[in-house]
């Protein structure tokens, strides 16, 4: 054996694959508690507890060897070796679901058949133990001929045992043996054995999941379950803005000390300027939206993870039926909305071309979290923070309204799209219920701090480089006295360009400064807009003035909505662009999508526009 052993984690959706990777190698993948949550290979190092190291690779779940899916594909290449560039594991962990043991045992009799020397992990013995299911591993074990090792991956139990159990079987290369008659490919003669050797190794019958029964019976009902999931999604919204108020402040205040500071401490002039306009407040105008976005991805993470976000898609699965998805879109979806990228790679799991494809196309229309500074600039300055009925914020429900609006036109989207480029049937609902659990501290934490360093990273790199491009663009040429900067300078001369085009939905000089540069990135579009306002009104001395205030001060409400239906339908960031081209292999894609959503994106900002200044708020 050259090289140090590889290890493949192998089982079924949600069985804790990436919870167990993450446990043993300390790495950090996404845990989610519905199927389909990995989708491509990741692996890491561990060492066993001989000190030898292997590298552990996790995969994305699947059902059986006979892949569905592109995702699931990858996991049978690499099982079989057949992966370009990469050797054949050396030993498979099949991980399987205590509480779901037949099922997941049906993979584990299928994959004994490759002939690889392998471990079974026992894993959720925890979830077992509620349910009061008590399973007899020496039982399991003999009637499988591997050794099965019981864990609760997010308690990290059990992986010393793992450890050794794996080593042995490396060391060994204890293959198993597969008793003969077994040789039958048949998929339901898995089954019928998965059956008879899970009832054998069962002890104690489960007292039924009554927890999860009966909490279905809410959370699924036709009338209840829309009105409890509306509710969520309205007390998230609210949270979003009621409990940002302080952390924003505090943010602010940093900032402000830190550009007072820098203005005395350097002398006038274009260093001076560039670091207090462009870095200081223009990053700054972007990063104070940290604790919304924190907020938003608390709530997302806790509903992912106690599983009802495979709820919410059962319902919308009614929903999207009839808009031609199945509730397998709902996964990549919801991971739009912390942005387009992972969500357009979750499609892998689709089976059916055409429904992936009409799901990475509309993916782009789920409000992505680098939209939520631009919307929540534009509602902070002309939304009064006022409460309507039973102290509602109205806030709150302008942002749901935005929310809304992406998630009704990509449903139309795709009704349309069905109808036309994608024509043909599409596969049926496929998501597994998972059981309900309260969250791990741990990955909600682990998830967030991901969630506001990506975050934070954007804007320390792509959002600084752009805003102060876009500040030196905006400084120079220098106007000469009367004229306006932001006008005279080169910026201000496409802007002006641009303007033509974009006058008509109501788009102001410096709304058509920001939008080009918000193809970067959209939180862009905020830091553009405080850049151009604050090079404009150095000599008024108004630069101290925040963002909310200088654009309430110089939009009419209808450009504000005109703004914000823009960013609805937004031109999607280049990174977008980069992704669809990779996952659908040719420019054909997304450049159909660039053309559709810039025609949306366009058509709703002018309506909106004129719609508003018809009702006399132009
Ligand atoms: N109670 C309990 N929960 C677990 C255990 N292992 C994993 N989980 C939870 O089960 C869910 C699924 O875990 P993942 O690690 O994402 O499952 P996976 O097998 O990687 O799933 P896919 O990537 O979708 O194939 C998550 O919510 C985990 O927190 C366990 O031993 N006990
Ligand atoms: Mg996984």
């Amino acid at each position: 054996m050259t090289g140090i052993p590889l290890v493949a984690l192998v089982g079924n959706p949600n069985a804790g694959k990436s919870a167990l990777f993450n446990a043993l190698t300390g790495a950090r993948q996404k845990v989610g508690n519905y199927p389909g949550v990995t989708v491509e290979r990741h692996s890491g190092r561990l060492a066993l507890d001989d000190g030898r190291p292997i590298e552990l690779v996790d995969l994305p779940g699947t059902y059986s060897l006979d892949p569905s899916s592109p995702d699931e594909e990858v996991t049978r290449d690499v099982v079989l070796g057949a992966q370009a560039g990469e050797r054949r594991p050396d030993a498979i962990v099949v991980v399987a679901d205590a509480t779901n043991l037949d099922n997941h045992l049906r993979f584990a009799l299928q994959l004994r058949q490759l002939g690889l020397p392998m471990v079974l992990a026992l894993n959720m013995v925890d979830m077992a133990a509620r349910d009061g299911l008590t399973i007899d591993v020496a039982a399991l074990a003999g009637e499988l001929g591997l050794p099965v090792i019981e864990t609760v991956a997010v308690r990290k139990r059990g992986l010393d045992a793992l450890r050794t159990a794996l080593s042995e079987t490396l060391r060994t290369h204890a293959i198993p043996a597969v008793p003969t008659g077994e040789v039958d490919p048949d998929i339901r003669h898995f089954q019928r054995e998965a059956r008879r050797i899970a009832r054998a190794a069962t002890v104690d019958e489960p007292r039924a999941r009554q927890v999860t029964a009966s909490l279905d019976r809410f959370a699924l009902h036709p009338v209840l379950g829309p009105i409890i999931l509306l509710t969520l999604l309205f007390v998230m919204f609210q949270a979003v803005f009621s409990w940002s108020e302080a952390p924003i402040g505090w943010i602010e205040g940093a900032q402000g000390w830190l550009a007072d500071t820098a203005t005395a401490m350097l002398p006038a002039g274009f260093l001076r300027d560039l670091l207090v306009q462009g870095v200081i407040n223009g990053v700054g105008s972007v990063v104070v939206f940290l604790p919304q976005i924190v907020i938003l991805f608390l709530f997302i993470l806790v509903l992912e993870a106690s599983g009802y976000m495979v709820r919410a898609a059962m319902l919308m699965d009614r929903l999207m039926a009839g808009v031609g998805l199945s509730g397998r879109a709902f996964i990549p979806l919801l991971s739009s909305f912390a942005c387009a990228i992972p969500g357009i790679m979750a499609t892998r799991s689709i089976q059916d071309p055409r429904e992936r494809l009409t799901t990475i196309l509309v993916a782009p229309l789920m409000t992505c979290s680098a939209r939520l500074p631009v919307y929540a600039v534009v509602i902070g300055a002309f939304i009064p923070a006022r409460r309507v009925m039973w102290g509602v914020g109205l806030q709150g429900l302008v942002l749901l309204a935005l929310y809304v609006a992406g998630i009704v036109s990509a449903m139309i989207a795709s009704v349309l799209i069905r109808r036309t480029v994608t024509r043909g049937v599409g596969g049926g609902f496929l998501l597994e219920m998972p059981r309900y659990q309260w969250p791990a501290v741990r990955d909600i934490a682990i998830g967030l701090w991901q969630r506001a360093y990506v975050f934070l990273r954007r804007a320390g790199t792509i959002i600084l480089g752009v805003t102060v491009v876009l500040w030196v663009l905006t400084s120079y040429p220098v106007a000469p006295a009367g004229v306006k900067q932001s006008e005279y300078s080169v910026a201000g001369r496409i802007a002006s360009g641009l303007e033509v085009v974009l006058k008509p939905i109501g788009f102001n000089h410096e709304m058509s400064l920001a939008v080009i540069p918000a193809m970067a990135a959209r939180e862009v579009a905020v830091s553009a807009l405080q850049t151009v306002y604050a090079i404009d009104a150095a000599d008024e001395d108004q630069g101290a003035q925040e963002l909310g205030g200088k654009l309430a001060s110089r939009w009419s409400l209808a450009t504000a909505l005109a703004f914000l239906a823009w960013f609805v339908f937004a031109p999607q960031c280049l990174s977008t662009i980069a992704v669809v081209r990779r996952e659908t292999n040719g420019w054909k894609w997304p450049a159909f999508m660039i053309g559709y959503l810039f025609a949306l994106a366009y058509v709703a900002a002018g309506a909106t526009y004129w719609i508003a200044v018809w009702a006399g708020l132009g």
